[in-house]
């Protein structure tokens, strides 16, 4: 193509400098809402001490797409997806495209999340194995050209010790991992008896809960399958890290009060935030205390990093 359109970003390789506007890139977050999107790039701009030119504040570039948002706070962009595969399945594509087009190399992608909890109170930050889906199949099922094909719906093992590995033991909350279970429906497809309809009883619902849980899955969302799959055959490195809202076990309305949904949806946030920011320090991007740049370092404490962070790669 002598130019590619990406039409839900309003980017194009023709009308933007992408590799001037996205050549930098480390880190590409995605998320539901386009508020937790620009609450994440404010919050992720204050742990690195990012500046931005003077008189300047935090635009969404993709303003006038009016479907994602997107911001962009030196190596990090923070993208909101919408809900479900379709919605995020098409933000991929483009954000794949829009990394090969920027020259971007070895990006790595979090999706920052909420999920309903099998056997996990409300606040419980689930940080996944692997998708699957409905049926229990590790693979995303797309119709193409009429045929069924299936892709593998893996997620980096290592990038999940490495984010487990960085939870605080001081925080008064549980950070666990296991398998994402993906449904393409909040209501019937995740064994809800709450939605406008149900042709199953409460004891179909309790048995199904049960035996996916015993098959190691811990947590239900919509966009895990989509993500782990489209990463793994893009062969970028990514992990999805969601809190809960509630035990699936013990119910199905999410009963918490907007305060405390709003703090617990800090939790993901923090952990990817500590991500990225020992990343950068490790690569002598900020300093130790997460501000400024490496000139403030030592060479020696510069050259202790540098070793560190190829064992962090
Ligand atoms: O909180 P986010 O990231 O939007 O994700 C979860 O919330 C939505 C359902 O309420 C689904 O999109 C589900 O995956
Ligand atoms: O139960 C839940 C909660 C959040 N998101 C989901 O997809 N399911």
């Amino acid at each position: 193509m002598d130019q590619d359109i990406l039409y839900h970003l309003t980017l194009g390789s023709g009308s933007h400098d992408l590799v001037e506007m996205f050549g930098d890139v480390k880190f590409v977050c995605f998320g539901g809402t386009p508020k937790r999107m620009e609450q994440f790039a404010h919050t992720i701009m204050a742990e690195i001490g990012h500046k931005l030119p003077c008189g300047t504040t935090l635009q969404d570039i993709c303003q006038f797409s009016y479907r994602y948002a997107m911001y962009k706070v030196g190596p990090v962009l923070s993208i909101s997806h919408g809900m479900g595969i379709p919605s995020v399945g098409i933000l991929l594509h483009e954000v794949i495209k829009l990394m090969y087009h920027a020259k971007v190399r070895d990006p790595v992608f979090f999706r920052i999340g909420t999920c309903g909890g099998i056997g996990y109170e409300g606040g419980t930050v689930v940080i996944s194995e692997e998708a699957v889906d409905g049926a229990l199949r590790n693979v995303l099922e797309l119709t193409v050209l009429g045929k069924t094909i299936q892709r593998p719906a893996k997620l980096d093992r290592r990038l999940v010790r490495e984010l487990k590995g960085l939870a605080d033991p001081e925080e008064p909350y549980d950070i666990v991992t296991g398998k994402t279970m993906c449904t393409y429906d909040f209501y019937e497809g995740q064994g809800r008896l709450d939605g406008a309809f149900c042709d199953f009883t409460e004891a179909d619902k309790m048995e199904y809960l049960e035996r996916v849980h015993k098959h190691g899955v811990v947590n239900i969302e919509m966009e895990s399958l989509a993500f782990a799959a489209l990463t793994h055959h893009a062969g970028i490195k990514a992990a999805v890290v969601c809190v809960t809202l509630l035990d699936r076990l013990k119910g199905d309305q999410v009963l918490s009060p907007k305060e405390v949904l709003d703090e617990w949806q800090q939790r993901p946030t923090k952990l990817i935030c500590r991500y990225i920011k020992r990343y950068l320090q490790l690569k002598g991007r900020i300093s130790l205390d997460g501000h400024g740049s490496i000139a403030v370092m030592s060479p020696r404490r510069f050259k202790l990093v540098q070793q560190e962070s190829e064992t962090y790669d």
